[in-house]
């Protein structure tokens, strides 16, 4: 159905309900002023053009009010991240009770592997996939050290088969047959930052429940670009980050899910500070820890309102579109790409990430026979902002808000270009 011309392409553009969304954003350019093709959302998202109004009104309150801008003000500082959980929690199908947005994504992870890793000398291994986001990997292996476990023999990788990238459910089916009596929790990326597959989460939390396993995911690649539905999966914890396809800005907080079961599990370990304790006594100081039911309860200090407004800007951004009509587009847009790229009929590169819609959100990561990144160099002069993760993969992702079919044409024109030369 699709065609390969720019004709095609800018018909896509003229017929699509979301085009508007693009002038919201703010669009890299080259020196000369011509808008660059960025395709890196998936790393850090744009920033949208309310964002330093939103920034603005709080710097604003700061200069006007100082202090008193934590109950005055449109938007009170105390209770400020309350103001981003309900359209959090529509990104990430949950409950609002089951979200809140606090710190940043490894510190998160820590924390909740705080509460929901607790090994026993026989149950205590961790399973990861395989090619997780190092920071995950580093996160899991130091909590097994914290608990004087060797990472060699409380790690458990599900890997793809060889010859393979992809992984499959099966393989962590045996894994849980063979091991699942001696592993304590999962902890699985729901869309891997490598390949772009997306992994069945309401099946990998029910397998692991049934062996008696905590299960996390990680949705750094997952927010704002597949539609989880956390509350349904059924797992105990998530967590992703804000500065990628929910454009928040560099280094901005993270999001947290706890599962309502565990709303008032006393039975969980948990390192508290203040924010995370009873609102109506936490300024009574002296007041021994009383946790507030819910993922707020994780909360540890006072956030950083000025990160906070940009997630506020964003997410009322997404509510504008609606996520359903965001993601209708991105299969449709990734799937525009998918067809360009196998048009090029060239077998030095190879699409990784699974061919079925649902088991991908945006990205497509292109392998790239006997190249190194000489190859990606090309690309960025050619006016391409995507990215190169070694050993040999450029991935690119073209975001629904703000990419266009005309960006996915003029990209697999330069790829063709640049694999030429
Ligand atoms: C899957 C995954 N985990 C962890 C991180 C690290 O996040 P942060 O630096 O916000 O802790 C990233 C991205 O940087 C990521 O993609
Ligand atoms: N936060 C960053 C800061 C600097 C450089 C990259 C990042 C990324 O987010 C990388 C991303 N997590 C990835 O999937 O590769």
């Amino acid at each position: 159905m699709f065609q390969n011309s720019l004709e095609y392409a800018k018909k896509q553009d003229a017929e699509d309900a979301l085009a508007s969304f693009r002038n919201k954003f703010h669009i890299p350019k080259n020196a000369s002023g011509e808008e660059l093709i960025y395709l890196c959302g998936n790393s850090l998202g744009l920033q949208p053009k309310i964002t330093s109004e939103y920034i603005k009104e709080e710097l604003t309150d700061w200069a006007n009010l100082g202090v008193e801008g934590h109950v005055e003000g449109n938007h009170p500082w105390l209770p400020y991240h309350e103001f981003l959980t309900e359209n959090m929690a529509k990104i990430v199908g949950a409950k609002p009770s089951e979200v809140v947005v606090m710190n940043t994504l490894t510190t998160n992870l820590h924390l909740m592997m705080v509460s929901f890793y607790q090994p026993t000398k026989t149950k205590y291994k961790i399973v990861v996939e395989s090619d997780a986001f190092p920071s995950d990997k580093y996160a899991v292996e130091s909590q097994l050290k914290f608990h004087g476990i060797d990472p060699k023999d409380g790690l458990i990788l599900w890997k793809p088969r060889k010859g393979e990238e992809l992984c499959h459910f099966e393989d962590l089916e045996e894994i849980m047959k063979n091991h699942g009596n001696k592993i304590a929790l999962l902890m699985i990326g729901s869309t891997n930052y490598y390949t772009g597959q997306s992994f069945p989460l309401k099946k990998i939390t029910e397998l692991g429940h049934s062996y008696n396993c905590m299960v996390g995911f990680d949705l750094a690649h997952g927010a704002g670009n597949i539609q989880p539905i956390l509350h349904e999966t059924g797992a105990d914890f998530a967590v992703w980050c804000t500065y990628k396809y929910l454009n928040s800005g560099p280094g901005s907080l993270g999001g947290c899910f706890v599962h309502e079961r565990h709303a008032n599990n006393e039975n969980l370990n948990r390192f508290a500070g203040w924010w995370g304790h009873n609102k109506k006594t936490r300024f009574n100081m002296r007041h021994e820890f009383d946790a507030l039911p819910g993922a707020e309860g994780w909360q540890l200090s006072n956030p950083p309102i000025l990160s906070m407004a940009a997630i506020r800007a964003s997410l009322d951004t997404f509510a504008e579109a609606g996520f359903e009509n965001l993601r209708k587009k991105s299969e449709k847009l990734t799937g525009y790409l998918e067809f360009l790229l196998d048009e090029m009929k060239n077998d030095s590169i190879k699409i990784i990430t699974p061919r079925n819609p649902e088991e991908r959100g945006c990205q497509l990561s292109i392998q790239v026979k006997n190249a190194d990144k000489g190859l990606h160099t090309k690309l960025t002069k050619a006016g391409v902002i995507s990215d190169w993760r070694e050993p040999d993969v450029i991935r690119v992702a073209p975001a629904p808000l703000y990419n266009s079919f005309e960006d996915v044409f003029h990209f697999s024109e330069k790829l063709k270009s640049v694999l030429n030369s």
